[in-house]
């Protein structure tokens, strides 16, 4: 995948099974956000393929998978119930029950208007709304960088508590700190390639480090 003269992604290799959650961890600009990009099928111009449960990025993928973006998505004029309306009538899949008890688990009310919240608070809707998808993957781009530690933790929670155990969620992060205790396993990238990828547990054991301390050496 380029833009232009940019090589974003080079030769990545990469299959991820259900059922895990997996850390895509690399510094700025190593590609992240564009393989996010490809596998919820928003770019189409790059080369090789990409298949999500089968399906090539299209309208049969889109159906699958639940993506929030690095950036917000969602009009500041809104309402947090408009934002539900919205995402009821426009996926299938969309649990309202589910939505309403993260967002009253996220001390936020329906009422509240998202250009009148803080960074943290507008997230906390995002997540609610992506991860109240019926979705075989969720794709989360830095779901924690602009927030508090406090407000990290709270979200991490929010996520852990409303994953089907049969789905994939690959979540793009530099913090490795703040994720690596939920992480089932890691792709770490660097200038578009995957440069390490394995189970967390086999990762520490092999090096005898945490997964940051190991981010930290490798970026070093
Ligand atoms: N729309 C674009 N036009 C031109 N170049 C782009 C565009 N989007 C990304 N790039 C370039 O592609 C490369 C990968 O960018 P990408 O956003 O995928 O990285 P990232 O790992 O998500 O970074 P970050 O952690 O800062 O979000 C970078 O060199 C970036 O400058």
């Amino acid at each position: 995948m380029r833009y232009g003269k940019t090589q974003a992604l080079d030769g990545i290799d990469l299959e991820l099974a259900p059922g895990r959650i997996v850390g895509l961890l690399g510094v700025n600009g190593c590609g992240k956000t564009t393989l996010m990009k490809v596998l919820a099928g928003v770019v189409a111009e790059y080369g090789g393929e990409a298949r999500v449960c089968g399906h090539l990025p299209g309208p049969a993928s889109k159906a699958l998978v639940s993506y929030l973006p690095d950036a917000t998505f969602l009009r500041g004029r809104m309402r947090v119930r408009d934002c539900l309306t919205v995402y009821r009538d426009f996926f299938p899949d969309f649990d309202l029950g589910k939505a309403r008890e993260l967002i009253s688990f996220f001390e936020l009310g329906e009422s509240m208007r998202l250009g009148e919240m803080s960074k943290g608070m507008r997230e906390k809707v995002q997540i609610a709304l992506v991860m109240s998808r019926k979705a075989r993957l969720f794709l989360l781009d830095e779901p924690i960088s602009g927030v508090d530690p406090a407000a990290r933790q709270v979200i991490l929670d929010g996520i852990l508590g409303n994953l089907d155990d049969d789905a994939l969620l690959l979540i793009s992060t530099h913090l490795v700190h703040d994720l690596e205790p939920i992480l089932d396993s890691v792709v770490m990238m660097r200038g578009g390639r995957v440069v390490l990828t394995g189970d967390a547990d086999d990762l520490r054991a092999e090096h005898n480090m945490s997964l940051d301390h190991l981010f930290r050496e490798i970026f070093r």
